[in-house]
Formats: structure tokens, sequence, C-alpha cells
């Protein structure tokens, strides 16, 4: 028994022995890769040759790309630079001589990352067939999206996109969006700021943004007002406003941020198994996403029944109403999704610009100066032409010939673009144009951020916010190729709500900067953001109010 007891004590201590050696081992091996011997890929290497297996510096090129490691790929970098990802990559990026990069994950996930724009115009149009969302992004927002716009590909896609194309083409969708930012602006942003600036308050701007942004894409999506910015003036005087509209937003904030979550799991196992046994942010998931659907059927059902019972329809312009009227594919379930998309696309991104815009303001105060020229300009000019005899807010032309004011958003959105980074499956093996290899099945990520920064593509100020960048001699707001300005996309699956962005934002912005004067708490610290679909501040937008003389 002595014995026994004392080949077992040796066999443990052996096995102990061993595992710690293996672990020293492997603790060397990798410490000379990353202090000695840390191996960069990029992809100066522009041979046209593919190998089937490509090596790694076929694929990426010039030694300044991403760090590969040996079975773990870009995990240790991508691990200890996660809090920092858009600095990082684009640091990375901006050293690689095409401005792409190979990335790999552990196993077999493979990618490209790039900041080229004749790659971002071959991905996005030359080869379009070639670059889906793919099962992978399919998959992970299947849960939220299903098969709406924002989340499909092929046939699906393009039936959804022919639709609200011509829709988002009409002038009665365009009028419909105006009012609704008129009224929203007259009846709640206004006088929520109008209090802020009597009392002296700090308010958090990006919230106020986004509850807006909220209030209005769902007016647009399927006429319903979910009151979110009344109910924050409510929940800061009495926490009420929980009725179930306010629910709703939170559940599609919450659906929105858990499944964007999905992409940064660095073992993807871990968000699977978590939704198999229903525990934790995928419990969380769960049940916003039930809260979301069945806000969204409630309308939904009871827009059909009113549809087949009278031609009520008929008057309604939201967007709801009008794939309803179009009748193609409209069962409940995709009608549903449809209207999710858009407001999830419609959401964040507007709130998004407008936050970076006014936080760069709050620095410029020349800047802000020449917009309050050319606000003062229109409404001068207004009075001569009597074009709109509401003094109060802009119309849809004089919106249209703020140049000035089109160029300083232009310019906050090339620093910071609401959509930071976008990423497509590749189908089948191809070169880019810069002689890339991408391999079927790899994720090819265009940096709209890392483009932004770029020298080569904005010249030696790339840093520096200069709304005369985009200003012609006549003084005319330019277009930008989207290939070098891919912020609302490109080529077929271009944004379709780029234009009503605009008037949006530039209306919300004209309003407000001629009423107030915005001074950002610590604005000379530029804020945190927080990686999700979109470019959000990690702790909102502190700031203090001033009401203008009048102009
Ligand atoms: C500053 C504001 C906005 C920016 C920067 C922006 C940017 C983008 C980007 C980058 C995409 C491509 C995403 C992808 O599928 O890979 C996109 C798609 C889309 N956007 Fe916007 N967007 C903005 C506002 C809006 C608004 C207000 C709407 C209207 C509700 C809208 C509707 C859409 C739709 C429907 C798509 C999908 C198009 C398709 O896949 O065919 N967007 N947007």
């Amino acid at each position: 028994m002595v014995m026994e007891l004392f080949f077992s004590i040796q066999i443990q201590s052996l096995l102990c022995l061993l595992l710690l050696l293996f672990l020293l081992l492997l603790f060397a091996y990798f410490y000379l890769y990353f202090v000695g011997h840390g191996r960069h890929i990029n992809i100066k290497n522009s041979t046209h040759k593919r190998s089937k297996q490509p090596s790694a510096a076929a694929a990426g090129g010039g030694g300044q790309g991403f760090k590969i490691y040996p079975i773990l790929g870009a995990l240790p970098e991508f691990l200890y630079n996660r809090h920092r990802f858009l600095e990082w990559t684009t640091q990375v990026l901006r050293r690689c001589p095409t401005k792409t990069s190979v990335f790999r994950r552990p196993g077999k996930v493979h990618g490209i990352m790039t900041a080229n724009p004749e790659n971002v115009e071959h991905m996005l149009k030359t080869n379009f067939q070639n670059y889906p969302k793919g099962d992978r992004f399919n998959y992970l927002l299947q849960d939220f999206l299903g098969e709406g716009i924002f989340n499909s590909d092929g046939e699906l896609w393009k039936l959804q996109r022919k639709t609200a194309s011509y829709e988002f083409n009409t002038k009665s969708l365009r009028n419909f969006v105006l009012e609704n930012v008129v009224v929203e602006m007259d009846t709640r942003l206004l006088p929520t700021l109008e209090d802020a600036s009597r009392r002296g308050y700090v308010v958090d701007l990006q919230d106020i943004l986004e509850r807006f942004a909220f209030d209005n894409v769902c007016k647009l999506a399927f006429n319903v007002d979910p009151a979110c910015l009344n109910s924050m003036a409510a929940n800061n005087a009495t926490n009420a406003g929980a009725g179930a509209e306010f629910e709703f937003m939170r559940a599609f904030e919450d659906a929105a941020t858990l499944s964007s979550g999905r992409f940064m799991y660095a073992f993807p196992i871990v968000w699977q198994i978590k939704k198999l046994l229903g525990v934790g942010s995928e419990r969380r998931l769960r049940q916003a996403i039930h809260t979301v659907h069945k806000f969204a059927d409630n309308i939904i059902r009871s827009r059909m029944e009113a549809n087949s019972s009278s031609s009520s329809l008929q008057n309604e312009k939201d967007l709801l109403s009008r794939f309803i009227a179009n009748e193609e594919n409209n069962s409940p379930e995709f009608l549903r999704d449809i209207i999710i998309s858009f407001i999830l696309a419609g959401r964040d991104t507007t709130s998004s610009a407008l936050s970076w815009f006014f936080w760069l303001l709050s620095s410029r105060p020349d800047v802000q100066n020449s917009i309050l020229k050319e606000l003062q300009a229109i409404r001068i000019q207004n009075t001569n032409t009597g074009e709109n005899n509401n003094t109060f807010y802009f119309s849809f032309n004089q919106l249209r010939d703020m140049q000035y004011l089109q160029a300083a958003i232009s310019e906050a959105m090339r620093l910071y673009p609401p959509v930071p980074v976008d990423t497509k499956a590749c189908l089948t093996d191809d070169i880019m144009p810069d002689g890339t290899f991408v391999g079927k099945d790899w994720f090819v990520t265009y940096h709209t951020y890392a483009m932004g920064r770029m020298e080569t593509i904005w010249g030696k100020n790339y840093d520096e916010y200069v709304p005369e960048r985009w200003l012609d001699d006549d003084g005319m707001c330019c277009q930008e190729s989207p290939f070098r300005f891919p912020v609302f996309h490109a080529g077929p699956r271009m944004c379709l709500g780029k234009d009503m962005a605009y008037i949006q934002m530039k209306s919300i912005a004209a309003t407000v900067i001629e009423r107030f004067e915005i001074e950002v708490v610590d604005g000379d610290k530029r804020p945190e953001h927080l990686l999700s679909l979109t470019l959000r501040m990690k702790t909102g937008l502190p700031v203090k109010l001033t009401k203008r003389e009048r102009l």
C-alpha cells in the first residue's frame, strides 16, 4: 500500500514536471516571437501569380502589416490593442505601402484589411458579386435582423433594394422626413435645450441626438412616435416615461449592442455556448429581441388588417405602408425584418456624425462663425425672395444652399465616420488591384476610419479639421469619390439614406447653432469611442448651452 502510494506520487510529480516543462517551452517560443522574431506581414508583394496556399509574405508584403504568430495569428496583437482597435489598425495600414494587410485569426479564419481606394472600388463595385455580406455576417445578426436589407444578399436583398430605392427617391418621402424633423425640433429638441440653457444644466448631447434620431426613424419606418426625447425630459424630472414605446427603444438599443458584440468575441464558441445555455449576454439579447419583435409585430398586424378592410393605407407615407402596398413577398415576418433593418440603419448614424461634429466645432470658433455667416446670408436672401414664410425653420431649398455647413459636416465624418469599418466575405479566390491575394471565404474589411486619415488621400494636413478642403472656388461643396470616402458605402449597396441624412443633419445643426453657443465639458480632451456597429462616444458628450443673442 505504501509502495503504491509512493509510485502514485512519483507519477504525479513526473506529470507535473512534464507539464511545467511544456509550459516553459511554450512561453519561451512565444516570447521569442514577440521580442526577437516578431514577423510582420503586409502586401507590398504585388505578384499576380496566385498559389493555392499563398505564403504569409505573398499575401502581405513589405514587412509592415499585422504581426502574425503561428497558430494564434494576429490574436495576441488584437487582444493587446482591442481597446484601441481603430487607432492600432489605422497605424498598421498607414505604414503598409499599399495600405492593405493580411489579418489572421486563430484557426482557418483569414482576411484582409484595406484602406486602398482601388481595392475598395474593386470589392464594392467592379467585382461586387464576389463580395457579399456573407454567411458569417448573416449568421451573427440573423436573430435580430432576420432577412432584412441590412442582413441579406442575392435576390432577397435585390427585392428590398428595388422597392426602397424607388421610395427613397420620391418627393413625398423627402417631405415626410423634413416635416417630422421640424416637428421633433419644435416640440422636443429646442424645448429640451432651452430648458438646459435656462437652468445651466450639463446635458449629454449625444444621448439627445440619439433619441432624436430614434424618434425620427421610427416615424419614417412605421409612423410610430416612441417619444424618446420626451421621455428623457420626463425621466430627468420624475423618472416617468416607461411606456411600451420607451421599452421598445431600450430593447432595440440592447439588441443592437449585444448583437454587434458577437463580432468582438476572440472565440465565437463562447457566445454560441451562452446562447445554447440561455445565459449572460445571450439571455439578455433573446429578451431584447423578443420585446422588439412583439412591438413591431403588433403594429404590422394592425396595419395589415387596416389595409385589408379599407384603403386607408394610401394616405400613409411611412416605409411599412409602402412595402405593404408593394405586393411582392409581404409576410408579417418579412415586413418586420425590413422595418428593423431600416431603424438600425437610420438610428445611430446621424447622431454619431452630429455628436463628433459638435465636439469638433466646440474648439473651432472660426468654423462656427463661417456657418453663422452662411445662415445669416440665407435668412437675408429668404426675406428678399419670400422663399420661406416660416422664419423659424429652414426649407428644403435653403438646406440645399448650405454649402459650407455641408462641407463642415462631411469633414467631421471624414475624421469620425459613423460606420468606421465594414466587412464583406470573399466568394471565390481573387486578386485585389494592388496585388493582394484574397482567398475563398476570407473576410475583407475596408477601413473607412483609416482612409479618412491617410496622407495619400487627403494630403499633409490629413489630421486637421478643414471644412474648406471640400469647397471649390465658387464655394460649392464638392462630391468626393465614394471609393476614397466610403462613409456611405459605395456601388450597388450604397447607403439609401444619404440625402435624407444630410437633410436631417443640416437641419438640426443649423437650427441649434443659430440659437445656442455650445461648450463641451472638457472639450480639449478627445472623447473615447466605443466600438460597436457605429462610432459612439463612450461617456457621451456633456455640454453646456448658452442662448445666442438674436442674429
Ligand atoms: C450619417 C448618416 C449615415 C451614414 C454615415 C450611413 C452609412 C451607411 C453605410 C456605410 C452603409 C453600408 C452598410 C453595409 O451594408 O455594409 C449604409 C447602408 C444603408 N443605409 Fe445608411 N447611413 C446613414 C444614414 C442612413 C439613414 C438616415 C437611413 C434611412 C433610414 C439609411 C439607410 C440605409 C440602408 C437602408 C442601407 C442598406 C443599403 C443596402 O444594403 O442596400 N442610412 N449606410
